[in-house]
């Protein structure tokens, strides 16, 4: 890994990755990038009229693809809640990045997100968000370098958390 890696935010939607990311960023002087938005340039459409237009594996083959062309370092990124499905694209960020799962319950996430219907998930037609949420939560602990509760606290604490969890890894660890 390079001296300056990436932090890579994952997690579900709603977690706060798109947020934390910004504020996190800002606190630590790291350019900030967002996959959503990068597809959203790339295709030149909205997240929902991907899944709308071409379905919800188009979007997953296209999020995989963006994620591959990644090439940058000392960014914070936050990623969409789809990107753990790409075992290839996690590599690829893992590569040069800590990754940073976002965890929130269940609960948290429903309290946080009303816009099912045009927010564009990657998820199968008819699969309940509580669904979505038990077949993810694997993945995201997978690839976590770093997990961070994300219930009961703010966007602000949360952005202190992860800078005092990246503070307590070594040397080691961060130049992994
Ligand atoms: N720690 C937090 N506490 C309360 N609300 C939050 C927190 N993090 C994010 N939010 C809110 O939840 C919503 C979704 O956040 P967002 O950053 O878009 O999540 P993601 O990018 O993970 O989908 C936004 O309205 C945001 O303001
Ligand atoms: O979880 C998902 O299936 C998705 C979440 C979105 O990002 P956020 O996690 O930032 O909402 C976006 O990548 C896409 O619409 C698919
Ligand atoms: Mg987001």
């Amino acid at each position: 890994m390079q001296k300056s890696p990436n932090l890579v935010l994952i997690g579900m939607p709603g977690s706060g990755k798109s947020t934390v990311g910004v504020i996190l960023a800002k606190q630590l002087s790291r350019p900030y990038l967002d996959s959503d938005i990068l597809i959203q340039l790339t295709e030149k459409r909205s997240l929902q009229e991907i899944v709308d237009q071409d379905g919800y594996l188009v979007l997953r083959d296209i999020e995989e693809r963006v994620l591959l062309g990644i090439q940058c370092d000392n960014h914070v990124i936050a990623t969409g809640g789809s990107a753990a499905y790409s075992e290839q694209a996690m590599n690829h960020l893992r590569h040069n990045g800590i990754v940073i799962f976002l965890d929130a319950s269940l609960d948290t996430l429903r309290r946080r997100i009303h816009n099912y219907d045009t927010r564009g998930l990657a998820k199968r037609p008819e699969q309940s968000f509580s669904d979505l949420f038990q077949e993810r939560f694997e993945l995201y602990t997978r690839y976590a370098d770093i997990t961070i509760d994300c219930n009961d606290t703010d966007q602000e604490q949360v952005c202190q958390t992860i800078v005092a969890r990246l503070e307590g890894l070594t040397d080691h660890d961060a130049q992994r």
